[in-house]
Parts: structure tokens; C-alpha cells; sequence
């Protein structure tokens, strides 16, 4: 019979995608922060660009659990397999573990990704690897590697050093409760600009949309969603109305309680989420000094202030470190100092992020931290405020910076959080202290600080 042309089936662009993603994050760690900052997948249809998002993220999370059961099925080496038949076993096995679609669909899409993106031979590796683990999906292997630590960080999917540090501070259970945490699909934070809609309209905007949202139980302005998509698509954000931020940044700024007409510096601002936020607080009277290293980062917080119509906010790029040479009568009645920090709270929502953090890198962050303190202290009138901020959970990066710079400042004191965020999240030192499994937000800490003298 003669070939008959055109009726081979198009490939699932959100699959294909996905894969060339995948491809690329592993790769490149640079192309993982323009994809977060740019959206990820820009032209494709916006379901296919939902499934693809949610591709991506999902098999990222799952990346060390998944690559153990493909290597327990296969047949050859596995680390020496050609990436791209890795990325698409990979999707295939996600597909087959984590999502709704029907175990067949997802084998034959995998099949007819290796046939076409590989070549046609490795379509029968893909099928052989996936059907075997589609047998033995409700008795998976386990990992035995003779070290616990290990097997828990195979089977949560997280590198081990990782595991191991919370392991020796929470204990099983509360190191297990975290993992999960960190492999669900997050809910987002999102901030409503109650001066101008009430959030009332907006939860019932979105159900109208078919969007899961709910208000947030801790912040008045705040809406948890389980979608950012139908939000993009109804240009609420665009129109200035909500803002995606995360509760525990809201958290942050309520800690810091700025008022209208006070000068505050947002020292480390970009891309502008607690600086909007602030300016919003203070009713957009007064001054907001917003700063940041980075050139192009700052002008993403003019751009916010821009699209969310505050005046008040003034955006520079500038080493902090340089401050009071810049600044040298500055006396800010209120300073927040949202440091560069390790991210280790945040690992739900940057499904990457576990996979390029080194530990080595805390040394270096944690003396960033100290500089940064210096110079933010250099800032305050006598009697006003420093809330330093993190979005992690690692000690070295919070307790201890605050323990170390208090030591170094006997002119500054600690304001107990109790006044401005829910008792459940404050230390007994006095710190706000987010806990993601019980919080259902990022992991964050923050502490307020008072200028005596
Ligand atoms: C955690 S992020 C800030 C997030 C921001 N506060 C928000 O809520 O949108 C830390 C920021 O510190 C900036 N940064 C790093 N080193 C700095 C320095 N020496 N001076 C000023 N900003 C710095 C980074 O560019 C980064 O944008």
C-alpha cells in the first residue's frame, strides 16, 4: 500500500515544549531566571501553555525521584543516556505518576516524542521503560541505599544535603511534612488593591472565571489561587488592581507598619513586590527610596509603580553598600532590608531552585547579609525601624544574622512580632517565622528592630 503523506499526527506542542525546556534548565542555569522573570511559554495557546508550565515544574520537582525509577527499568546506562530521550522519559513517567491523564495517552505521547525529537528506534526504549513502570505503579521500588538520609531525599525528590540539615533540626516527621510541602503544586498569594476594588468582587470575579481562589485567613487584601492564568487573561494585574505576592511578604511590609508621610528606604526593592505594597500602606503619601543593585531589576520596580499608579515611589539603582556616600544625611524613619538570601523556603514554588543551590554558597550570602545590615543601619533616624528580612528558613540566614548584628549594635532592640503578625508565626525571640506545611505560604522570616539611640 502507498505511504499515504500528511496523516501523521501533529506532536502535542505543550509536551514538545515542555521537553525542550527541560532541556534547557538543565543546562542553564541563567536561562531558569529569564524564564521565571519572562513567563514561560509565550507561544503556545493558553492552555497548552498551562499544560507545559505545569509539565515543566512538575517533572523538575520530581527530577531524582523520577531518574531513580527510570534507572531501576532501563535497561543500559542510565546517566549516559542522551538528554533529551532522559527529558521525555522523564515527562512520560510524571505523566503516568502525577497526573490525570489516561496511562496510555501519556505512554504513546512519550513513544511518538522519542520517535520524532530522538529518532525512530528509541520510541521502543521509551515504550519498554514506561510500561514496565506502568506494571509496578502501585508497588513502586523503594530506594535502599543503606543511608536513610538518602532514601528520604530520593523519595522527596530534594538533594541530600538539604534533607540532612532539616533532618537534624525538625526531626522526621516536620523534615517530612516540608518535603511534601515542597512537591505539591503551590497555591499563589495574591494582593488586591482594596483602595480601589474590593476583594469581595474579585473572589467572585474569578469564580465567575471558574478560578479556585479563597481569601487569605491572616491578610484582609489577600487571595490565595490555585491558577495565575485566568488572572493574566483578565488583565487584573495589568490594570493595576492585584499584584501575585506572596502572604508572607505581605507579612513582611505589615511588619514593618509603614505610615503615610514617613520617608521609607526598601533597600533591596527589585522587582518592586514589598515596595508597591509599602507605597500602597502608606496610601501613596510620602517617600519610598527604593534600591537595588542591579540596573535592570530596578527598572522593574519603576514599572511596577507605574502600572500600579504610585507616585510616591523613587527607584535607583545602587549598591547598598554605597549608601551613605549617595545619601550621607539620609535618616529614613522605617528601613526595609530584604536580603539576597539562599531561597530555601521558596522551594515549591521555584521547582529548580533545589537543584542549583550549593551549600558552600551560605558563607558567602550569610556575609552579604552582614554588609547589608551595616549599611541599612547607617540609614535610621534615632527611633525608627529596621525590618530585615529573608524568604528562607536556615538559621545561619536569619536568627543568626539578627543574633550577630545585635551584638555588634547595642543601639538597636528588638520589637516582638506579636503586634502585627499572627501569634502562631512569631519565635520566642520575637522573630516572624512562616512554617510553609502549616502556613500554606513561603517559608520567611523577618525581624523588626528599633533604632534607641
Ligand atoms: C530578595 S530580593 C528582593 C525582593 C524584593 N524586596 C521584592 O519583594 O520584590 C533581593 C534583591 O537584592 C538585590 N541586591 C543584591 N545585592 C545588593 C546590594 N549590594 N545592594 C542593593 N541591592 C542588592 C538583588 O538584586 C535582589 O533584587
Amino acid at each position: 500500500m502507498p505511504k499515504v503523506r500528511g496523516l501523521r499526527k501533529r506532536l502535542d506542542p505543550a509536551r514538545r515544549e515542555a521537553v525542550r525546556l527541560l532541556e534547557r534548565i538543565e543546562n542553564d542555569q541563567a536561562y531558569v531566571n529569564r524564564l521565571m522573570s519572562a513567563g514561560l511559554t509565550d507561544e503556545l495557546e493558553p492552555e497548552a501553555g498551562r499544560r507545559a508550565t505545569e509539565y515543566v515544574a512538575g517533572v523538575t520537582r520530581w527530577r531524582r525521584w523520577l531518574d531513580f525509577l527510570l534507572a531501576q527499568n532501563y535497561r543500559g546506562r542510565y546517566d549516559s543516556m542522551e538528554p533529551r530521550l532522559r527529558q521525555i522519559l522523564r515527562l512520560g513517567l510524571y505523566e503516568l505518576l502525577f497526573t490525570d491523564t489516561p496511562p496510555y495517552a501519556a505512554l504513546n505521547e512519550a513513544v511518538e516524542l522519542a520517535r520524532r525529537l530522538v529518532r525512530p528506534q528509541a520510541g521502543a526504549v521509551v515504550n519498554a521503560v514506561l510500561r514496565s513502570l506502568l506494571r509496578q505503579r502501585d508497588f513502586l521500588p523503594q530506594p535502599q541505599t543503606g543511608d536513610p538520609v538518602e532514601d528520604l531525599a530520593i523519595r522527596y525528590s530534594h538533594p541530600t544535603w538539604i534533607v540532612q540539615r532539616w533532618l537534624a533540626r525538625y526531626g522526621p516527621a516536620d523534615t517530612e511534612a516540608l518535603l511534601r510541602y515542597n512537591n505539591e503544586r503551590p497555591w499563589f498569594g495574591v494582593r488586591v488593591r482594596t483602595d480601589r476594588i474590593s476583594r469581595h468582587v474579585v473572589l467572585h470575579r474569578l469564580a465567575d472565571r471558574g478560578l479556585e481562589a479563597e481569601p487569605s485567613p491572616v491578610l484582609d487584601d489577600f487571595i490565595r489561587v490555585q491558577r495565575l492564568g485566568p488572572l493574566l487573561e483578565d488583565r487584573l494585574i495589568e490594570k493595576g488592581l492585584l499584584a501575585v505576592q506572596d502572604e508572607s511578604a505581605g507579612l513582611a511590609v505589615r511588619l514593618l507598619d509603614p505610615h503615610p508621610d514617613e520617608t521609607i528606604v526598601d533597600a533591596c526593592a527589585a522587582p518592586g513586590g514589598k515596595t508597591t505594597y509599602i507605597a500602597t500602606r502608606m496610601r501613596d503619601h510620602g517617600r519610598v527610596l527604593a534600591f537595588d543593585v542591579h540596573p535592570k531589576r530596578t527598572e522593574l520596580i519603576r514599572r511596577a509603580a507605574l502600572q500600579q499608579g504610585l507616585t510616591s515611589i523613587v527607584a535607583e539603582a545602587l549598591d547598598l553598600r554605597q549608601v551613605s556616600e549617595r545619601y550621607p544625611e539620609l535618616q529614613a524613619d522605617r528601613v526595609l532590608l530584604d536580603v539576597p538570601c539562599s531561597g530555601l523556603g521558596v522551594l515549591a514554588k521555584r521547582a529548580d531552585l533545589r537543584w542549583h543551590r550549593r551549600p558552600e554558597e551560605l558563607d558567602e550570602l550569610v556575609r552579604l547579609q552582614d554588609e547589608l545590615l551595616e549599611a541599612a543601619a547607617r540609614l535610621m533616624r534615632p527611633g525608627g525601624i529596621l525590618v530585615y528580612s529573608t524568604c528562607t528558613i536556615e538559621p545561619e540566614e536569619n536568627e543568626a544574622r539578627v543574633r550577630a548584628f545585635l551584638a555588634r549594635h547595642p543601639e538597636f532592640t528588638v520589637e516582638r512580632a506579636d503586634a502585627w503578625v499572627p501569634a502562631e508565626m512569631v519565635t520566642d525571640e520575637g522573630f516572624f517565622a512562616t512554617w510553609p506545611p502549616r502556613d500554606r505560604m513561603d517559608g520567611a522570616f523577618a525581624a523588626r528592630l528599633r533604632r534607641t539611640a
